[in-house]
């Protein structure tokens, strides 16, 4: 197939989002699994940039002046926090709805952020670039991941670093992401994820190094339910995050 007739939008899964776009800030509503997610994440890509860039994770803003994308930024819940860090943030989505509830929740909390309702692919096209880029809980839902994840990794600049986090295609991950979280816990609405899109860990390693970056760091997420929170662990069977660095040129 021709790179042009590439797409990584999936239709169904975009209308899906957009469907449950008023949800987005309700930390009790369909959304509910990201506002958990959301500490331990927002620290370690803190933590993280701030290491590669020299910052101080512990200042008020240690991103400041720093470019970042959040692509399929949905409705802004790493957006807002990563522009209050100091980034000049891109959030970007396919669906017009996710971004018309980010764009009102940020100016309500007085955030800037540039929310555009987008594809990675058109970004590229238009030649942006960014030292960080977020692919959040993305790529289980596009179309075509190897393209999305090369096309993500295209907009990294040299030095830049990109944040993979998705669902393992595992048994593990279709017991207790899929069954447990929609069915027994009800965290997420039945049929939110499917097993047949869940993603390896070495199918996003393949482009993101076929990009020219390296993947500097892996590492499993887990839910404890007895603290109720999530945390850091060496289980990558079910969710997980990768770390990439494109090397400064
Ligand atoms: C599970 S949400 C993740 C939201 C956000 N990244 C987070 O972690 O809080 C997935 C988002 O990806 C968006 N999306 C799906 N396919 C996309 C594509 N090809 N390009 C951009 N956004 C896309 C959806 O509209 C949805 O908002």
């Amino acid at each position: 197939m021709s790179e042009q007739a590439r797409t990584t939008i999936d239709q169904a899964q975009v209308d899906r989002f957009s469907a449950m776009a008023a949800e987005w800030w309700d930390p009790k509503g369909k959304f509910r699994p990201l506002h958990k997610f959301n500490p331990v994440r927002l620290a370690y890509i803190r933590d993280r940039v701030s290491e590669n860039f020299g910052r101080d994770a512990k200042a008020p803003q240690p991103l400041k002046g720093l470019r970042l994308l959040d692509i399929g930024c949905g409705g802004g819940l790493l957006s807002e926090p990563m522009a209050r860090m100091g980034a000049d943030v891109v959030g970007a989505d396919a669906s017009e709805k996710n971004i018309m509830i980010a764009k009102t929740h940020a100016a309500g909390s007085g955030v800037a952020v540039d929310y555009r309702a987008v594809t990675a692919e058109a970004l590229a096209q238009a030649g942006e670039t960014f030292d960080v880029v977020l692919n959040m809980e993305v790529v289980e839902h596009v179309a075509d991941v190897e393209f999305f994840v090369s096309i993500c990794a295209s907009m990294v600049r040299p030095g830049g670093l990109m944040f993979v986090a998705t669902i393992n295609r595992t048994i593990k991950a279709a017991a207790l992401a899929i069954f447990a979280a929609e069915n027994v816990l009800r965290w997420l609405p039945r049929g939110t994820h499917q097993y047949e899109k869940l993603v390896r860990p070495e199918e996003l390693e393949k482009p993101i190094e076929a990009s020219g970056m390296t993947v500097t760091e892996r590492t499993g997420v887990f839910f404890n339910p007895l603290a109720n929170q999530w945390n850091l662990s060496k289980d990558m069977d079910v969710n997980y995050m990768l770390v990439a660095r494109r090397p400064a040129s």
